[in-house]
């Protein structure tokens, strides 16, 4: 048997395949072999904004280490005006904005099926899938597609700091460090972006150490546990009383949203 090679942070932009990742995580096949929990996840947490966050003050939202996939902007299409999708790694830029220009053949209408679902009411028809993802192409052009490095102080150059109404990163974080003290500072970096009482959202594996990025191609994970990821939230000013998590033991992820402290 082959040894699996191990990929390691510094190998993202030479080794991440975008095409590879969508097929294994976001096919049609991949979707109805066992749904991802995030299509589960973030809907609740955006029907909860939706619910108790006064529109002014959910006017954009920032997606970050959002890969080659746009399920955070489907997710949120009704809650914010602006997304920005952002990530390290030039080949998903270039596959985002394939999507926004159309000229991508890959097709989200297995992902969206399993938001609406995760939503609730009737199984939408085909239109109402093309309009709700006509909708999200909207804020996404209204945001913007832009590139980013969590280990910088200013992870999106192109965007201010403290001004983001919603940040959220999903399975980015334990991606791109090598140790505990740099994801503590990765994290204080990710949450500059946002303004003070702005909401926070994170997706994290739990305790494991690597993943199947598709086609076999293995990336190490920073081992983390709940309580070390709570560490790091307190540490870059996360209010830590506002937190509602949902932790899947069996899948090993934990979702969360919080509030950034006022001061
Ligand atoms: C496991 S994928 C997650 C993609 C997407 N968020 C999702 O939920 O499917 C990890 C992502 O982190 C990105 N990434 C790795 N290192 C990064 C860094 N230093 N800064 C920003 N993003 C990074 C990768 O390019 C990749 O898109």
């Amino acid at each position: 048997m082959p040894t699996e090679i191990m990929h390691r942070p510094e190998d993202y932009d030479r080794e991440f395949d975008p095409d590879a990742y969508l097929q294994y995580y976001f096919s049609k096949e991949a979707i109805e072999r066992g749904t991802r929990v995030s299509l589960f996840a973030l809907p609740v947490f955006a029907q909860i904004l939706l619910q108790t966050v006064p529109e002014n003050e959910r006017q954009s939202l920032l997606d970050i280490g959002a890969g080659p996939t746009v399920y955070s902007a489907l997710c949120f299409r009704d809650v914010v005006k602006r997304v920005y999708l952002t990530d390290y790694v030039n080949k998903n830029l270039e596959i985002l904005k394939e999507w926004l220009n159309k000229t991508n053949p890959y097709d989200w209408c297995p992902t969206i099926r399993v938001i609406k679902r995760t939503e609730g009411g009737f199984p939408p028809s085909d239109d109402e899938l093309n309009v709700i993802e006509e909708h999200t192409r909207g804020i996404v052009k209204k945001g913007g597609i832009l590139w980013g490095n969590v280990h910088l102080h200013t992870v999106v150059p192109e965007l201010p700091i403290k001004q983001v109404d919603v940040v959220l990163s999903v399975f980015c974080l334990e991606s791109a460090c090598h140790n505990f003290d740099q994801y503590i500072n990765c994290m204080k970096n990710i949450t500059r972006h946002l303004r003070p009482g702005g909401k926070f959202v994170l997706g994290s594996v739990l305790e494991d150490e690597a993943y199947n990025s598709g086609r076999q191609k293995i990336f190490s994970l920073l081992y983390l546990t709940e309580e070390m990821i709570m560490r790091a939230l307190g540490e870059a000013d996360i209010d830590l009383e506002s937190v509602k998590k949902y932790v899947l033991e069996e899948e090993g992820v934990m979702f969360l949203m919080a509030s950034k402290r006022l001061q």
